[in-house]
């Protein structure tokens, strides 16, 4: 065991990663790289699968080089993915017939505004546990087949493949041999029943999509297949454990018990609390998810998804080119005492959770001739701790029980500045771990546990330690106060976009 690793490899909106894991959950070595984004009209996002495969087989052959490792000493690999992206590919050819449509991606709105008018509201959530919104991957796959020449032909005659990250990682994994999914990346297409774990034969007939290019479910953690690619030469090493990258959070941060919950903070925002065998449904504008399936049970979670939190940052830094780095966030907001009465609402690609609002629109408010770069910086990373306690505030009411202490994880969350906000807007303690890659660690346990390189949940919860605790220093009445300020800002930017 001592010589062997696992590889969990972090497919996430704006980058991949492969990182190398020992035994006791260190991280041995990482590899990063980004990918392009693709804005073809306002609102809409798009990937180049090909591309997130090519740099995530990069990343892999950077990782095996620095850190001088065989294909031999890998364990497993666990796949974590950006979720609900999707892609439609050509099962022959193995080429994309489409470019992937990314989660944010608005431009089926008109398809989820037919449908609300039917009726489908209701039985959508409760059948998929979901909000009836173009951010999962059902009316995606509709609008492709609807717009590629030749596609629906194509799909009734089974030549056409779905899936999400995970499902396309896995077949170029395996060379076009492997097509699964895992329960948790299931559970956010739409048109999957998370109370009977089985496809939903209305939802795919409403949209017109054949069952046949769907893939198979499995549990989160259990061998998939086997690599077949050229890098690893003759070594086939186990695809073991899969899960979409919020619930593999989850998982990594090892909130194991009902009532557990973290928050990670990327290009969007995403609080997941573990309800254990229980599906609790929200009345809230939140998400009942599965969070994870494995030793034959199901685990679920409930789950307030906000759009727009990293991006901001990566929108100060690329759009507006008043930072150079992400990094340089945290000095500029600290360098004034507040925002001056500004505030920046994010809703670039509408509201999630808990407003769903898909016309929604980025807006800022509160301007004078006062303020300064370092206001607008200040308000944009606040208003990731706004949304994110807006979003705690709807889970709280659904599950009945107040938070003591949030975990956190996360790119973002390296930002102190961020992180003492997040606690006084809260009210609440905020605990980050040593690890922050705690996603590509959810996917490493899951992976390890399937090949018996860890052997229980009890043998990997020891190795969860903390490396700054933040603590609420902000008055109530302050803190009333500013959070007013943020609802009336939110309330301005919604019914935006005609
Ligand atoms: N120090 C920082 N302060 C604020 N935001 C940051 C900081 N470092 C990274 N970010 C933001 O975090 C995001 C990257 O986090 P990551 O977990 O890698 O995201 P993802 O998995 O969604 O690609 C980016 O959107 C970036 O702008
Ligand atoms: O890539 P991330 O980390 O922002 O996560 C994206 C989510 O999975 C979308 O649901």
């Amino acid at each position: 065991m001592s010589n062997q690793y696992i590889l969990a490899l972090d497919q996430g909106t704006t980058s991949c990663r492969a990182i190398l894991f020992n035994h006791s959950s260190d991280v041995i070595g990482v590899a990063q790289k980004e990918f392009r984004q693709f804005y073809p009209k306002p609102g809409w996002v798009e990937h180049d699968a090909e591309e997130i495969w090519s740099t995530q087989y990069g990343v892999i052959a950077e990782l095996l080089a620095k850190t001088s490792i065989s294909p031999e000493d890998i364990a497993g690999i666990g796949i974590t993915n950006q979720r609900e992206t999707t892609v439609v590919w050509d099962k022959f050819t193995g080429k994309p017939i489409h470019p992937a449509i990314v989660w944010q991606c608005r431009r089926t709105t008109e398809i989820v505004e037919d449908l609300k008018a039917k009726g489908w509201d209701k039985s959508i959530r409760q059948k998929t546990g979901l909000v009836l919104d173009a951010y999962f991957s059902g009316t995606k796959v509709k609008w492709i087949l609807d717009h590629c020449q030749g596609a629906r032909e194509k799909a009734a005659r089974g030549e056409l493949l779905f899936g999400t990250i995970d499902t396309w990682l896995i077949w170029k994994l395996t060379g076009g041999k492997v097509h699964v999914t895992d329960y948790s990346n299931a559970s956010r297409t739409m048109l999957y029943d998370i109370h009977q774990l089985k496809w939903s034969e209305e939802i795919l007939a409403e949209l017109d999509i054949p069952m046949n290019m769907l893939p198979e479910v499995k549990p989160s953690s259990c061998v998939y297949g086997y690599t077949e690619i050229p890098l690893f030469g003759k070594c086939s090493v186990p695809i073991s454990g899969t899960a979409g990258d919020q619930q593999a959070a989850l998982f990594g941060q090892m909130c194991f018990e009902p009532g557990m919950a973290k928050n990670t903070y990327g290009t969007g925002c995403f609080m997941l609390m573990n309800t254990g065998e229980r599906a609790v449904p929200s009345q809230s504008g939140l998400l009942t998810t599965i969070a994870w399936g494995m030793e034959g049970n199901i685990n679920y979670a409930l789950e307030g998804s906000v759009f727009i939190a990293g991006a901001a940052v990566q929108w100060l830094r690329d759009g507006l080119k008043i930072i150079q780095s992400a990094g340089d966030s945290e000095q500029a907001a600290a360098a004034v005492e507040d925002t001056n009465g500004v505030y920046v609402v994010p809703a670039f690609t509408g509201l999630g959770a808990p407003y769903w609002d898909m016309r929604a629109r980025g807006a800022i408010f509160g301007l004078t001739r006062g303020t300064t770069q370092a206001h607008l910086i200040r308000a944009t990373l606040e208003s990731m701790a706004y949304q994110t306690k807006d979003v705690l505030g709807a889970m709280e009411k659904d599950a009945g029980i107040t938070l003591q202490t949030l975990r956190v994880d996360g790119g973002a969350v390296a930002n102190n500045f961020l992180m003492q906000f997040q606690s006084d807007i809260l009210g609440v303690g905020v605990e980050r771990p040593e690890v922050i890659e705690t996603t590509a660690l959810g996917a490493a346990y899951l992976a390890g546990l399937a090949v018996g390189y860890w052997k229980n949940k009890e043998e990997i919860c020891s190795s969860w330690k903390l490396n700054r605790s933040f603590t609420p220093k902000m008055s109530e009445e302050y803190r009333s106060k500013l959070y007013r300020g943020w609802l009336k800002a939110v309330e301005r930017s919604k019914d935006w976009e005609d």
